[in-house]
């Protein structure tokens, strides 16, 4: 070995031999633990529009699994759909509240969506709740298709739903058909395809079922002591007790006892390796569906016979009627299988069997023969029976019967078929039992075997047939050969065995430790006592009841990203009620919305953004980080508008949020000394402006001040304030605040029986309250005068201290120039023209004097005309408006009347 090998093996972890068992404890729990969760049945949660199919694509699939028909499917279904496998289908209503619970626990959720119609909006909402409640998987079922008759159109239509659905699904889905219904079943090709896709469908994990188990139940009862008791499967995970249960939609209940119950449809688990069912295995458990003939209520169990079975027949029909019945009768049973034709007989007897065999020599047990020799055989309907008729009668003449003590018997002619049985198998223990499919006796050992044989003897004793009993002297052997082989090959070796009673031991503790630690593995069948349950349960809903995390329960200020939901009609307003569906909880809130500016600070908006994402604040129940949430915004099932208003996701939580909204404090300035400046109407008191002493303020030009102390010039609240350039009196001096939001503490659980705060629009609807109108409010064109500045004038002193550049230049001026400026200044000006010349300018002068005026005049009509004209349109407006105000009011006013009229009446 070189150095480096051997440094290695230093270096290497030496496991000791109690670290290996541990290592392989820890091994076999992880084993046991991933064994447990395959076992929880797949929750299939069925869901559509109305009409669209559900009721029957659950009974057409518990039909195929079991062979049993659903009659009237309320609550969940589970069935056994192979030997390790369970399936539970719930069916989802149309109800918001059962929507957003059931998409939270659905493993598999099969979205039916009917082609005559089209995809409807229960769908979008739907797959929406799915979206933010942790995407399971989804397939899409396509009914309703017997609808297009034409193979074109039919193809085109379903291509288009095929990529609608892949769209709006994110293209990883599968979208089913079901091509037809006969006899109010879907074709049994289609639900095969669909029954086998659940079967071997791999469930994506949600994160948050991993971490929340809960109980779907599947029947519940109400006791004496108003004491409600829940049974159903553990699912998500693994449920560790506490005292405390949170009953989906109705609240937090107090448990009053919890325990593991017998599993009503079991996992086999047997080593065969094939997982097909027999007949006896498949299994249906759906407690509150009425199932083929059994229906089960709160109290009682039925069994429904239908009722041609039992109603006797009415005696006072005339013959002739009777006999038409008779023969129909014959025919229908004709067509009926053996069984079910012995028993219906049997139901028509008026007398048991013992008495008819006492009074009668010639009961016959089997159909159409009769054992007694004078009598002809009776025709018979089929060719079959005819054959084991004759075949009986050949035996029946030669057959004679050993009877025990080694006589023979010679058969009578009046040899009954029922003496034949007590003949042959009197005294015979463990014989008794029949196989009733072959019609062998089960054996229990070779001897008693042989004795039987004995009793077959045809012909007299001592003619025994020898071959026979070679042949099944053979075949015993051989038989037992197989078994022993079997035994062989069955036989565990030592290790195995060893291996085994340490698992089935280790099992057992685990069990042990489990129910007294007050763990319930997933896939465990409970049931849960609850006390004083506050309100009613609906059999049809989901009950859901959850397991209460620790501080999940907590209330306090949560901060979510939200966004208004693109097909919502309206943006959401800010402290306008809410209702939130988070974690398992619904509750109705009083949120905030805000966005974040660059500095982190969080400002309030009003409404939520038409097309982007903003922050919501509000009071609520604590939910972990990154948990998806859904907003509506009223419980009501009107499908005129889009249910869903926003989906969002929370971010932090926390005792308090600071939102600031912004507030800008408008002043104007009363005084003006070079860089100060006394500012009023900004404050309300000196107090006031102690309090923003040092703040900054601004004019609407921009320059920047500070605000510096309380004035006693001018009205109270009055300040000085310094800015970095001297301030025109007439400008405007803002200064900009936050103030701090006030998130109200409102927080109302959603429970059947709950009542709502209303939001503003719900209000003034309810109470005919118009809109509020703030003239303020309303945007007014403003006239604004054009400011007239000063020339500016340099200082001599300042001049020539300028540099050259911006010093004022000596400029030569032009004769005209020069010529106004004598005028200006009333110098006199010295004239070169002639007379002549002075008397044609003087005329021209005189001339475009007059057509200036002409001009001013001109423009001075215009400028009237135009206001004149804009005066009218302004009035027209203003009349127009005022007109409209008056109709809407008396609208309103008339409505109102209506609705009390009709209060009135009703009264
Ligand atoms: N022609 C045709 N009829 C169908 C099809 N699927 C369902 N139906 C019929 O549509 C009707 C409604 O079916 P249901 O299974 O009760 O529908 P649902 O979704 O459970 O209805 P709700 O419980 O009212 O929400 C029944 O009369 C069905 O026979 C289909 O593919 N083709």
């Amino acid at each position: 070995m070189s150095d480096s090998e051997e440094e290695q093996v230093k270096q290497a972890p030496i496991i000791k031999p109690h670290q290996k068992q541990q290592k392989d404890f820890y091994a076999e729990q992880l084993q046991a633990n991933e064994e447990a969760e395959s076992q929880a049945p797949l929750l299939v949660v069925v869901q559509g529009p109305k009409g669209s199919g559900k009721t029957t694509l659950i009974k057409s699939l518990v039909k195929h699994y079991t062979g049993q028909k659903i009659k009237k499917l309320v609550g969940p279904v589970t069935v056994r759909s192979n030997k390790q496998h369970r399936v539970t289908f719930v069916e989802c209503p149309s109800d918001i509240n059962a929507m957003s619970d059931l998409s939270k626990v659905a493993d598999l959720a099969l979205i039916l969506i009917d082609a005559s119609i089209g995809f409807e909006m229960e769908t979008f909402e739907y797959l929406s709740l799915l979206n933010n409640h942790g995407f399971p998987n989804v397939m899409g079922v396509l009914t309703h298709i017997d609808f297009f008759k034409d193979n074109k159109q039919l193809r085109k239509t379903r291509k288009k739903y095929k990529k609608r659905f892949e769209y709006e699904t994110g293209g990883n889905y599968k979208l089913f058909y079901l091509q037809a219904l006969k006899n109010e079943y879907y074709l049994k090709q289609d639900i095969h395809n669909l029954a086998r896709f659940i079967s071997i469908i791999k469930i994506a994990p949600v994160r948050w079922k991993t971490e929340h188990p809960f109980i779907l139940a599947d029947r519940f009862e109400q006791g004496k002591d108003n004491t409600t008791t829940f049974y159903g499967y553990v699912r998500g995970c693994t449920y560790r007790l506490n005292d405390r249960i949170h009953f989906v939609g109705q609240g937090d209940y107090y448990i009053d006892s919890f325990e593991e119950v017998l599993d009503p449809v079991e996992i086999i688990n047997n080593q065969k390796k094939h997982r097909s069912l027999k007949d006896t295995e498949k299994l249906v458990y759906a407690p509150m569906s009425s199932v083929g003939a059994l229906t089960i209520d709160a109290t009682a169990g039925y069994i429904t016979i239908p009722q041609p079975l039992f109603t006797e027949k009415n005696k006072f029909v005339n013959n002739e009627e009777q006999e038409d019945e008779e023969i129909e009768e014959q025919e229908q049973q004709q067509e009926l299988p053996e069984g079910v034709r012995m028993v219906r007989e049997l139901q028509k007897l008026t007398e048991g069997i013992d008495k008819q065999l006492e009074e009668e020599e010639d009961v016959q047990l089997l159909e159409g023969f009769e054992l007694e020799e004078d009598k002809p055989i009776k025709k018979k309907n089929s060719q079959q029976q005819i054959q084991q008729q004759r075949e009986l009668v050949r035996l029946k003449n030669r057959v004679n019967i050993k009877i025990e003590n080694g006589t023979v018997m010679p058969i009578t002619d009046t040899l009954l078929a029922t003496d034949l049985h007590e003949l042959i198998y009197q005294n015979k223990n463990g014989i008794n039992e029949f196989d009733s499919v072959r019609y062998i006796p089960k054996v229990q050992d070779r001897d008693s075997y042989r004795e039987i044989k004995e009793l077959f003897v045809t012909g007299f004793y001592g003619q025994t047939d020898v071959v026979d009993l070679e042949n099944l002297e053979k075949q015993i052997e051989e038989e037992q050969l197989e078994e022993e082989q079997e035994q062989v090959q069955e036989k565990p070796d030592d290790n195995q065995k060893e291996k085994d009673d340490n698992q089935k031991r280790q099992q057992l503790v685990n069990q042990l430790t489990n129910s007294n630690l007050g763990l319930y593995k997933k896939g465990t069948y409970v049931k849960i006592v609850i006390k004083d349950l506050s309100s009613s349960i609906k059999d049809d809903y989901p009950m859901i009841l959850a397991r209460s995390e620790v501080g999940e329960d907590n209330l306090g200020f949560i901060k979510i990203r939200i966004k208004k939901h693109r097909w919502h009609s309206n943006i959401l307003k800010s402290n306008d009620p809410i209702i939130i569906s988070l974690g398992w909880r619904r509750f109705q809130t009083i949120p905030i919305y805000c966005v974040q500016d660059p500095n982190d600070r969080l400002r309030f908006v009003k409404y939520t953004p038409e097309y982007d994402y903003c922050y919501a604040i509000f009071y609520g129940n604590f939910a972990p980080q990154g948990t998806g949430l859904v907003c509506t915004q009223s419980l009501s099932n009107k499908l005129s508008k889009f249910r869903i208003a926003a989906t969002g996701v929370v971010l932090e939580m926390n005792h308090q949020f600071d939102v600031m909204k912004k507030l800008k404090l408008v002043g104007e300035p009363f005084k003006v000394i070079k860089n100060t400046a006394f500012i009023k109407g900004m404050f309300n008191s000196s107090l006031e402006v102690a309090k923003f002493q040092g703040g900054l303020i601004k004019t609407v030009s921009g320059l920047r001040g500070h605000i510096k102390k309380p004035s006693k010039l001018g009205p109270d609240g009055s300040f000085r304030a310094t800015f970095e350039d001297k301030i025109q009196i007439s400008d405007l001096v803002f200064c900009r605040t936050w103030v701090r939001m006030h998130i109200e503490r409102f927080y109302r659980l959603i429970t059947s029986n709950v009542k709502l705060m209303k939001t503003m629009w719900e209000l003034r609807q309810e109470k005919q309250i118009p809109l509020e109108f703030k003239p303020d409010s309303t945007y007014q064109d403003q006239e604004r005068v054009p400011v007239k500045f000063a020339p500016l004038r340099i200082p001599n002193n300042l001049q020539q201290n300028l540099p050259f550049e911006s010093k004022e230049k000596v400029k030569s001026l032009s004769f005209r120039e020069r010529l106004r400026q004598q005028v200006e200044k009333n110098l006199p000006v010295k004239s070169n023209m002639t007379d002549k010349e002075k008397e044609v300018y003087s005329l021209i002068q005189r001339l475009n004097t007059i057509k200036n005026e002409k001009e001013k005049k001109r423009e001075q009509k215009d400028i009237q005309k135009q206001k004149v004209k804009e005066a009218q349109i302004k009035g027209q407006k203003q009349h127009l408006e005022e007109g409209k105000r008056k109709y809407k009011q008396q609208k309103q006013k008339d409505k109102f009347i209506k609705q009390v009229k009709k209060q009135q009446q009703q009264q």
